[in-house]
């Protein structure tokens, strides 16, 4: 008792925030203001308006795992862009070879949960899955008449996917005769409906649409029978009825071991769709197609030894982000020979844009940059993936110029951004902390923010005047050299660069510049790979100190 009077007081109305905002939207009315602090105070007002966010609450069971019970609920809403909220109902100890241990959570802390969030939450929609008593069925029961939602939807679980009892045998009676009365939809599998229906069994799809009416009878207004374990179906056939009519939902089998948490998830999103507004057959079409999207993305991941594994529900896991392949992480001699392309002198010169590249790896580029302005998204992804299996094969790191989404599609190294660009730290934060990313600075200001947005070097110019890049101001060596001498970051320089002056660049000996980007004088010129070769003997004699023009600082 004591726990709960301590927090009895956090249950007690407090000042909302609609409460707040219509204060300040008094505001404007009262106090003579300017004019532009009068759209400033209403564009406070327009941007903290609140919310009402779609909102599922799942009352069902921790899955220590997490791969299906609450963990699976909460993954599938945020994946439909949908606020969860949790109340638990036993704590399990399972992983991928099954379930070791459930310690159910007591009736009365279970209703306390409840009274919590719904007392307090605007839940839109409550999805069940493990209630492992009869006794927390009526708790449930009592708490939605008491605090009633838009729709309820009941996933009967009774028995893991390994095989293990989740809920006592008693608490069948609780479905059929209190809580599916409630339900706007039930979601069995064919072992659930089967145990519902008194054992009868259910081999074929048409065996699923009797049990689906059958099962209708007991006061649900909606059943989707899902037949994943139907043996002996080729494809993944769910039953959907809705009291009047019976659909078959045809779906491709996805063949993984991955499958652990499909039954909570499938029912999580049918809850999410419906928080939304979504009426209850596009909320189920739009659920299965989720489930089959994330088994197909998940079908090789390794997750646990046993033969169950779960899932991505967010499809992150083997995205880029996180993705480095081995060896490629950024060092600051990559930056010595820096090749960057551009699709128009290529074509000019006969040659395509995977042919340019290698050419230049095998003339000594050290990174590769593909910079295209003009190419169509879809023929830039296509490009950019054929060129990073020739960069991978050499061990070499390729970046996109500006474009994030096509170096995530890619799976490219990184990225270089300029000042008009997406800013450095989104970036970051959209590829991850693996990947290479890259800013152009003119400035020393510009150089120390792109080090606080986790910049891994900059691209500093241009140097000389060029023709490649329209309008774009020199900077000078001497320009570059403050700007080396201050970034905490490795520079590398570009702009009319070419084997005439890459020794008074590099000569200049300033210790963070550590190479030239060069477009025109590698790709405007016939063979590519020589004149790869002839830049990189100039930068590697500026380096062992032989050439004429270095003076070093
Ligand atoms: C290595 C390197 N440095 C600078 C640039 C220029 O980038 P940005 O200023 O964004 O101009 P665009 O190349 O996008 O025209 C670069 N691409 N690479
Ligand atoms: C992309 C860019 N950024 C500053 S100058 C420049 C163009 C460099 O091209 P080139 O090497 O042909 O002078
Ligand atoms: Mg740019």
């Amino acid at each position: 008792m004591a726990p709960s009077l301590i927090l009895q007081p956090l249950l007690l109305p407090s000042p909302t925030p609609r409460v707040a905002f219509s204060r300040l939207a008094f505001l404007p009315s009262r106090l003579p203001l300017s004019p532009r602090r009068r759209s400033l105070s209403l564009l406070t007002i327009a941007m903290a308006a609140p919310t009402k966010l779609p909102h599922v609450l799942t009352v069902a069971g921790s899955d220590s795992g997490g791969g299906a019970g609450i963990q699976a609920d909460i993954k599938a809403c945020g994946a439909m862009g949908v606020y969860c909220s949790s109340v638990i109902t036993a704590v399990t100890a399972q992983n991928t070879v099954g379930v070791q241990g459930v310690h159910p959570v007591p009736e009365a802390f279970i209703e306390e949960q409840l009274k919590s969030v719904l007392s307090d939450m605007e839940v839109d929609v409550v999805k069940t899955g493990m209630l492992p008593s009869p006794g927390v069925i009526k708790v449930l029961c009592e708490s939605l008449k008491r605090f009633p939602v838009k729709a309820l939807v009941v996933d009967p679980v009774m028995v893991s996917t390994s095989g293990d009892a989740l809920s006592a045998p008693s608490t069948l009676s609780g479905y059929r005769d209190e809580l599916f009365g409630m339900a706007d939809i039930v979601t069995p599998n064919v072992k659930e409906a089967s145990a519902l229906l008194g054992g009868m069994q259910l081999q074929t799809v048409s065996d699923m649409s009797l049990a689906a009416k059958s099962i209708h009878k007991f006061g649900p207004k909606n059943v989707l029978v899902k037949g994943g374990d139907l043996s002996g179906s080729s494809d993944a056939v769910d039953v959907f009825f809705d009291g009047e009519t019976c659909y078959e939902l045809h779906g491709s089998r996805v063949q993984t071991r991955n499958t652990h948490g499909t039954g909570c998830t499938l029912a999580s999103c049918i809850a999410a769709e419906l928080s939304k507004g979504s009426s209850m057959i596009q909320a189920v079409k739009a659920a299965k197609a989720f489930v089959e999207n994330a088994l197909h993305y998940s079908k090789s991941i390794e997750i646990g030894s046993g033969p169950q594994g779960p899932f991505d529900h967010l499809f992150r896991l083997k995205s880029a982000p996180y993705n480095v392949a081995p060896g490629l992480k950024f060092h600051p001699d990559d930056l010595f020979l820096y090749a960057v392309t551009d699709s128009g002198m290529n074509s000019k010169w006969g040659r395509s844009m995977t042919d340019a590249v290698e050419a230049a790896i095998k003339g000594g580029a050290t990174i590769v940059q593909l910079r295209e302005k003009q190419m169509e998204t879809r023929e830039f992804i296509e490009t950019a993936t054929a060129c990073m299996e020739i960069c991978r094969r050499h061990k070499i790191p390729l970046l996109i110029n500006d474009r994030v989404d096509v170096a995530l599609a890619c799976n490219a190294d990184g990225v270089h951004v300029g000042q008009s660009d997406m800013q450095a730290r989104t970036v970051r934060a959209l590829l991850g902390p693996g990947k290479i990313i890259g800013v152009s600075c003119k400035t020393t200001a510009q150089g120390e923010q792109a080090w606080m947005d986790g910049a891994d070097y900059i691209g500093c110019g241009g140097v000389f005047p060029t023709s490649t890049k329209k309008d774009n101001t020199t900077i000078g060596l001497e320009g570059l050299k403050e700007i080396c001498v201050a970034s905490k970051l490795p520079v590398v320089a570009i702009g009319g660069i070419g084997i005439g002056n890459a020794d008074l660049v590099l000569g200049t000996g300033v210790k963070n510049l550590k190479g030239v980007a060069v477009v025109s004088a590698l790709f405007d010129r016939e063979s590519v790979e020589g004149e790869t070769k002839k830049l990189r003997s100039v930068l590697e004699r500026v380096l062992s100190g032989v050439s004429e023009g270095a003076v070093v600082l």
